[in-house]
């Protein structure tokens, strides 16, 4: 493989991470929820380094070539494989939460027109659903669960300081949107970030599916 691993990073532990990473990504994109090569995904390996999608590569069809190492800084480590795009959103997740170990980040429809239907107020408030249930830590329907909404910028660190000042002000952050753009989600697991994903797939369209019907 031309992925070199430093010592203390064992092949098994990286094609573990690069197997689970390729997995969810064909189950996402047979969703419709990668399309023309968008999205990324990444697993943390262990405090300094994660596994994450090469830039450009298309998520319905990755293999473990697909998969490469960076460090907690956003670098290539051992390759000289361009990482996603939007590294520093999966690497300010891994700084910020020692204990999350994966990053998704998707580009269904649904995710795209929630985000700009509620692009101007910033935030989408999900109130009364129970599949907020599936977020952990939500216990109730009764909840309530924010999503922000961010402003697109192909600046990587406009976004990643964006998403400092929302953690910045002591509010909960599972997931955000980026305007006209898609998800990010994160979790302890592969399984718990996967889950997410799916909840708030859900509950984003069943809140498109409420203003389309009270229109
Ligand atoms: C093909 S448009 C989508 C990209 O601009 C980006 O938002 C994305 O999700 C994928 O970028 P990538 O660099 O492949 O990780
Ligand atoms: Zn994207």
């Amino acid at each position: 493989m031309s992925q070199v691993l430093p010592e203390g990073i064992s092949s098994d532990a990286f094609f573990a991470c690069a197997d689970a990473i390729v997995l969810a990504a064909k189950d996402l994109a047979a969703l419709g929820w990668t399309p023309a090569t968008s999205s990324n995904f990444s697993m943390r390996l262990d405090d300094a380094h994660a596994a994450i999608t090469i830039s450009g590569r298309d998520k319905g069809k990755l293999s473990r070539a697909d998969i490469m190492l960076i460090d907690l800084s956003g670098n290539a480590v051992g390759t000289d494989a361009r990482p996603s795009a939007e590294t520093a959103l999966h690497t300010q997740v891994y700084r910020y939460w020692p204990e999350m170990q994966v990053v998704l980040h998707t580009h269904s429809r649904t995710q795209s027109v929630a985000s700009r239907l509620f692009a101007t107020q910033g935030v989408i408030r999900l109130e009364g659903w129970e599949l907020q249930k599936a977020i952990t830590g939500f216990h109730t329907h009764e909840s309530v669960l924010e999503i922000p909404v961010f402003p697109n910028t192909q600046h990587m660190p406009e976004l990643v300081a964006q998403v400092d000042a929302w953690l910045d002000a002591g509010k909960p952050l599972h997931a955000y949107l980026i305007d006209g753009h898609g998800i990010y989600t994160w979790g302890r697991t592969m399984a718990e970030t996967r889950r997410h994903l799916e909840a708030l797939e859900f509950l984003l369209a069943c809140e498109l599916d409420l203003r389309r019907l009270s229109a």
